[in-house]
């Protein structure tokens, strides 16, 4: 959760966007209690190859997630090293399609990570990659300046042109949540208050 993205949690932007906006839930935190949310920086790098990584940090914008697809590919292309680099330039997050290494340093240093696999097996350094243009991660088609929501339900990736009317529907529906809460807490039940049917063998 983040201003970013309006203090919401990746599953009340899922319900509010009604879009096939979540990546695939393979794509996970690399250590417990990562969040992020910030505009999408795009990147494709070949997998096994992290060349693409290390130049993204020079590339991408101070505020933005680098979302890089490397195919699922189960090697570690991202570390502590390249963590602290981009933390340095004020990058707030990573969300890959691959794996990284380094998972309790960058717990430590409170740099969020997403990725399909968390693996010690390091890369060559040939491609240099390609930037911003658009490319699937997780399932989902992502554009540089989407945005990118992070937390440890998965993530969720909200058109740009969308983002701003996602996040007040979400808005009205943590309030409508907060009064079915305050309800279940005074002896409704849940099946009153969706309006769901009662009659059943159970
Ligand atoms: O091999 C690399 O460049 C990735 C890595 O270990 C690090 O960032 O610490
Ligand atoms: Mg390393």
């Amino acid at each position: 959760m983040s201003a970013a993205a309006g203090g919401h949690s990746a599953a009340t932007l899922y319900e509010a966007a009604k879009l096939p906006c979540a990546c695939d839930p393979g794509l996970r935190a690399a250590w417990a209690g990562a969040k992020v949310a910030g505009p999408a920086f795009t990147v494709r790098g070949i997998g096994g190859d992290n060349l693409a990584l290390h130049n993204a940090v020079l590339a991408a914008p101070a505020g933005s997630v680098l979302v890089v697809d490397l195919q699922g590919a189960a090697y570690g292309h991202w570390g502590e090293v390249l963590a602290v680099a981009a933390q340095h330039r004020g990058i707030l997050g990573l969300v890959v399609d691959g794996g990284v290494r380094d998972s309790e340093e960058m717990a430590a240093m409170n740099f969020p990570v997403f990725s399909r696999h968390v693996t010690v097996v390091g890369t060559v350094k040939d491609y240099p990659g390609d930037m911003r243009s658009p490319v699937r991660v997780g399932g989902v088609v992502v554009h540089t300046g989407d945005l990118v929501v992070g937390d440890a339900d998965g993530v969720v990736v909200l058109p740009q042109d969308s983002a701003a009317a996602i996040i007040s529907r979400a808005d009205q529906r943590v309030a409508d949540e907060q009064r079915i809460i305050a309800d279940i807490r005074a002896g409704k039940t849940t099946l009153e208050l969706y309006g769901l049917k009662t009659e059943g063998s159970w």
